[in-house]
């Protein structure tokens, strides 16, 4: 009997690296390993190559080819050597706000922005980052010859005998991330790297979605990789009429399109995707964390604040604003969360519960709204990320979200898209191989439609009557 093809896919997300071995013609998971990285919004990329050894160890002796899928958006600068100069600066620290508005002001504003990459910079966008490393780091930006992104960074360091910085590459789903890259042209803004950062740096070949750039010590080739969120997409099969809903650290809700979007009110990143066509996305920072951080608050195990949350009978006009770590979208950096509705019927830890989750997921389902403002139908919502195992997440987002939930089979699907992307590689086809998602049904709903606009509009009611506080820094 013939042994399977067998292909690797790498996910180096915020709060750990997963890593996934399948067969590459079916998809079927053989193998996985897992490392956690730190807390942390700057990191010493070093760690998630250790990381990264920890959650491979074992898996790779056989495998064929394997791909990276990164967390979007962190700036990794590198000297001519290749050192870093800095720890990198991940999409969810907020430092860069000021710089963002200063940059957003010099081009022109929001509508020229959308126009030259197809997305506003908030303060996740790399942009931003290069402007705000100038002042906070002088000494560093002083020293940096080049600037690469997480995935950029890991593939670099698992491809053996590249000659330096000049060999970096990236592809065109993390490129759109970074603020100087135009999915609508398909090329590099280098004017706009020297507008934030006053100097030229050296950035990564933007590879085709199928190229091989690299090979392992081990004999494996190695694919272009991916940003997080692309390689969902691929590992989803996402369709159009389907969003992905994804709840890991950020919550993002993002679609396929085959037309960049260009969205100026800046709810929706016109991000690419890594097919060669486009992921226009939108991001909230605070998705799972917002549940175990009130599951600390209450003292209760992540499992007893999801059996609350579901056994709540509701949650009584009680609204919490989760915006724990600042917020991307609504772009409230400064933002810190806020319980509204307390009352001594509503100071319970169930109806706290309750509204922790409600909280969570009315950012998410503004998130699906802003896509449907930008024309993409939504047929039906994949739910996805560590928070879609929670019964109450479940059992509330048909209602919330106001569309039909189905829930892929639990699994690692960034790692499973980077798996599939070099899968592709492997093969001569013009398309990615045909590789199952089953889906399941989520909980029933507990929430009717009348009841989820009530929490929906209570939500919106509080954010607007404390936008002026939530807006200070
Ligand atoms: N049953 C659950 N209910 C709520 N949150 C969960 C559950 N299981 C895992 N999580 C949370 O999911 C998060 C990890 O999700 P994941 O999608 O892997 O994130 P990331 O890709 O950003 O690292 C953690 O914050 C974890 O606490
Ligand atoms: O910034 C974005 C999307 O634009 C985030 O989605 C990051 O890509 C991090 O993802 P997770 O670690 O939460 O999966």
């Amino acid at each position: 009997m013939t042994q399977p093809k067998l292909v690797a896919g790498v996910d180096c997300s915020t709060q750990a690296t997963k890593v996934v071995v399948c067969d590459a013609e079916t998809g079927e998971v053989l193998r996985e390993g897992r490392a956690p990285h730190p807390d942390a919004t700057q990191v010493d990329p070093a760690e998630w190559l250790k990381a990264w050894q920890i959650a491979s160890e074992g898996l790779l002796d056989d495998v064929q080819a394997l791909s990276v899928g990164g967390q979007q958006h962190g700036m990794v600068l590198l000297d001519g050597d290749g050192s870093t100069v800095h720890p990198a600066v991940l999409w969810n620290d907020t430092s860069s706000a000021d710089a963002t508005a200063e940059l957003v002001a010099e081009l022109g504003g929001a509508e020229a922005w959308a126009e030259a990459i197809g997305s506003l910079p908030v303060p996740s966008f790399t942009v931003t980052k290069l402007r705000w490393v100038q002042t906070a780091a002088p000494e560093a930006a002083a020293r940096a010859a080049a600037v690469a992104l997480p995935h950029d960074w890991l593939t670099h360091q698992l491809a053996a005998g590249r000659a330096g910085i000049g060999d970096l590459t990236t592809d065109r789903g993390d490129a759109s991330g970074t603020g100087w890259w135009s999915p609508a042209t398909n090329s590099y803004r280098p004017d706009l790297v020297e507008r934030a950062f006053g100097r030229p740096l050296a950035l990564p070949r933007v590879a085709g979605p199928r190229e091989i750039v690299g090979e392992t010590v081990g004999g494996a080739v190695i694919a272009a990789g991916t940003g997080d969120n692309m390689a969902a997409a691929l590992g989803l099969d996402l369709q159009p009429g389907d969003v992905a809903v994804s709840l890991g650290t950020s919550g993002t809700a993002f679609a396929t399109s085959t037309t960049p979007t260009a969205d100026p009110s800046g709810l929706v990143a016109g991000f690419a995707d890594a097919t060669g066509g486009y992921l226009p996305l939108v991001c909230t920072l605070n998705a799972a964390r917002v549940m175990s951080a009130t599951a600390t608050l209450l003292g209760m195990e992540l499992a007893e604040l999801d059996e609350a949350a579901l056994n709540s009978s509701g949650s009584d006009g009680l609204v919490l604003l989760p915006y724990l770590d600042g917020e991307r979208t609504p772009d409230l950096p400064h933002s810190t969360g806020l319980v509204y509705g307390l009352t001594r019927a509503t100071m319970q830890p169930a109806t706290m519960a309750r509204a922790a989750v409600e909280g969570m997921l009315c950012g998410l389902a503004d998130a699906v709204d802003a896509l449907r403002a930008q024309g993409l139908p939504v047929e039906r919502v994949l739910l996805l990320g560590g928070a879609a195992r929670s019964r109450a997440v479940q059992a509330l987002a048909p209602a919330l979200l106001g569309a039909p939930v189905v829930l892929p089979e639990p699994g690692e699907y960034v790692a499973l898209g980077a798996a599939r992307q070099a899968a592709w590689a492997l093969s001569d086809a013009d398309t990615p191989p045909t590789w199952s998602v089953a889906v399941g049904k989520p909980e029933s709903s507990i929430l009717t439609d009348t009841e989820a606009a009530e929490v929906r509009s209570r939500y919106a009611a509080v954010l607007n009557g404390t936008r002026p506080l939530l807006t200070q820094p």
